[in-house]
């Protein structure tokens, strides 16, 4: 068996605002194998976004361990943390607010393969237009402003900007959330042959059960800070275990078996 490349263990992690105590983090364990897209589903609150700002450490947990490309990868520090963050990339709902406002789309996409020195400088505009024409967008967009282009443009931006620096893993945290409906269709499809192509996992995190069945082998439903279940996409949605996944299930007219309308 392939050894697995993220493995979370028991994370713990809780917030106290105004008063109220939240245990974001209640112990929660997964595991991610290379090349594969494992959905995260749950409701508005469960705990998604912290477990993706603690597996890339933009938070530090209270408790648990992350194993990541066989690293202690929350002891990691130094040039070894820096060198390993590249196989970790994030895409967020809104892009706009992971950018620099005033970047150019080239400026964003140069800047990543730049700062992880993926390719050599002569060849970098050469690799920028490469990735801007793989993620469907024309290469005239390359001076404008990040602020100037549509969501749908702006989050392929964001895809381009993840893949060039070839990582091993991609968090998409509501990454389609946004958009609508045929423009998340487009960028499914480009996630999926992207995966294909590289051989990137994704841990998929979304309120939206459709979307995260059109791309995930493996879903792991969570509530109130835990993984309530866990395992293969049509098995997990066939025969749903929690009540959390059976109201996700119902808010999904195809996949309760009514037409859409
Ligand atoms: N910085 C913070 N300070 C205080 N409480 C927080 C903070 N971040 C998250 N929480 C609380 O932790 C819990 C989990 O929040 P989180 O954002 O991880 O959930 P989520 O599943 O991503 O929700 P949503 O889908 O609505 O974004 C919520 O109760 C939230 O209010």
């Amino acid at each position: 068996m392939t050894a697995p490349l993220l493995v979370a263990r028991d994370l713990r992690c809780s917030f106290t605002s105004g008063g109220r105590h939240v245990a974001a983090l209640d112990g929660v364990s997964l595991t991610i194998a290379p090349g594969e897209t494992l959905g995260l589903v749950g409701g508005s609150g469960c705990g998604k976004s912290t477990l993706a700002r603690v597996l890339t450490r933009l938070i530090a947990p209270e408790g648990g361990s992350v194993t990541f490309m066989s690293d202690d990868w929350l002891a990691l520090g130094g040039n070894r943390l820096r060198a390993a963050r590249r196989h970790m990339q994030m895409v967020f709902q809104d892009p706009l607010a992971a950018f620099n406002p005033r970047a150019t789309v080239g400026g964003v996409i140069a800047d990543a393969l730049r700062i992880h020195a993926v390719v050599p400088g002569a060849v970098r505009s050469k690799e920028v237009a490469r990735l801007i024409d793989r993620v469907g967008l024309p290469s005239a967009l390359l001076g404008r402003s990040i602020r100037d282009i549509s969501g749908g443009q702006r989050q392929r931006v964001a895809i381009a900007r993840a893949i060039a620096v070839r990582p091993r893993l991609i968090i998409l945290d509501e990454a389609v959330s946004a958009l609508d409906v045929s423009v998340r269709g487009r960028i499914l499809d480009l996630l999926v042959g992207l995966q294909r192509e590289t051989g990137v996992a994704y841990l998929f995190i979304s309120h939206d059960l459709a979307v995260v069945r059109a791309v995930s082998q493996r879903i792991a439903v969570m509530a109130a800070g835990r993984i309530v279940e866990e395992g293969p996409a049509a098995g997990v949605i066939a025969a749903p275990s929690s009540s959390v996944l059976v109201d996700l299930i119902g808010a999904v007219p195809r996949l309760n078996g009514i037409p859409p309308s």
